[in-house]
């Protein structure tokens, strides 16, 4: 045990329930979010650095957290982006060649308060019940009413925006100059496997602020258009929508993942509702309705899009179902060159079963470009 001298420390969850562990090292401190859990058994670091998660307390139900250490090139934003951590058996030491540092350095650096030794089965099984709600980590183990009024004072996931606060200031390039196509994505939280994914592929990214127009991404002149995964509530991202809604008029090659999956469904005036708990893990099980085939994805959303709303609407057509709860799992639009899908096939943490989807776009690109 390298700290001795660990600190209490509780959950308190939005509906007065408590929960109790230690603080990870020997500080005190607190964070407050949404209490959320992700399932996977590997991916540590590419989920704490996954902007997604932006606002949020990440419960991880594997048992070993910092097994394996953190390395720089697993990151998949620049720093740790989860608001607190939660877990069972935190790992002060570690063993793998390629890392270059402990979970617990990794985390300091980022300046990211957590908790371990906690019973995270019964606290997911009760979130799992009682679904996602707001929830602060403290070592103020003695001042239950003063943490109480700290956590009421945090805004419900419902309706807020986050991805301004994760998107890039000023756009960027990634990958070769060179490179035969160009991709203009839209920033709302991207990461950074996403980008890997089109550059292996033969294309030059330029990555765009949140609040980026039409108008400066058809400057460039792409040859198809990107919409990110984010944090937060998709309805309140009005810039967003207006630039789908006029890449949609264009019909330029159009691909949105998970946050952006929601946008192009707003954008086609389909509505996103706040699930129960989310879909958090990297094994969650796909049906592509065009194959029939299935597909075991990465996953991490807290809102879907309205499938009733969908199966109505005459130009979209429901392309994957979710199999565990039949929640929407991608969309095509029937006369236009988009289609998004609401899990990850940029993987990262996850298996690679939807890599295909990446293939997808850029057959889409080629053949609107001749
Ligand atoms: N990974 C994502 O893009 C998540 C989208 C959105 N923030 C949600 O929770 O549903």
């Amino acid at each position: 045990m390298k700290y001795q001298t660990r600190k209490k420390a509780i959950i308190l969850l939005a509906d007065g329930t408590i929960f109790h562990g230690k603080a990870i090292g020997d500080k005190d401190g607190s964070a407050t979010g949404e209490i959320c859990f992700n399932t996977g058994m590997t991916g540590y670091q590419e989920i704490f650095t996954d902007p997604s998660y932006f606002g949020q307390l990440m419960v991880t139900t594997n048992v070993h957290i910092g097994n394996y250490g953190t390395a720089k090139e697993d990151n998949e934003s620049d720093k740790a982006k989860i608001a607190g951590l939660i877990c069972k058996n935190f790992n002060y030491t570690y063993s793998r060649p390629a890392a270059d540092a402990s979970l617990e350095t990794f985390l300091e650096e980022s300046g990211i308060f957590g908790i371990s030794d906690v019973d995270t089965r019964a606290l997911v099984t009760y979130i799992r019940e009682k679904g996602a709600m707001n929830a602060i980590i403290s070592t103020d183990v003695d001042n239950i009413e003063g943490l109480k009024k700290e956590l009421e004072k945090v805004p419900d996931m419902n309706g807020l925006e986050l991805a301004s606060k994760v998107s890039t200031k000023e756009p960027y390039y990634f990958g070769s100059e060179n490179a035969t196509y160009r991709v203009a994505a839209l920033d709302i939280g991207i990461k950074k496997n996403i980008l890997r994914n089109l550059a292996d592929r033969d294309v030059y990214v330029k990555v765009y602020p949140y609040n980026a127009t039409y108008e400066e991404m058809k400057e460039w002149n792409p040859d198809g258009y990107f919409l990110s995964n984010g944090p937060g509530d998709p309805q309140p991202l009005k810039d967003a929508i207006s630039l789908t809604k006029s890449i949609l008029e264009k019909d330029h090659p159009l691909f949105g993942i998970c946050l952006g999956h929601q946008v192009i469904a707003i954008a086609n005036g389909i509505k996103t509702y706040k699930m129960h708990h989310g879909h958090r893990g990297i094994n969650h099980p796909v049906l592509n309705l065009k194959t029939g085939k299935g597909e075991i994805t990465s996953q991490n959303h807290g809102f879907s899009v309205d499938k009733a709303e969908t199966e109505a609407h005459p130009d979209v057509e429901i392309t994957h179902m979710c199999i565990n709860d039949d929640t929407i799992g991608g969309i095509a639009m029937k006369n236009k060159n988009c289609f998004s899908v609401q899990y990850h096939p940029e993987a990262s943490p996850g298996p690679h079963d939807a890599s295909y989807l990446f293939d997808e776009f850029l057959d889409r690109i080629k053949g609107a470009k001749v």
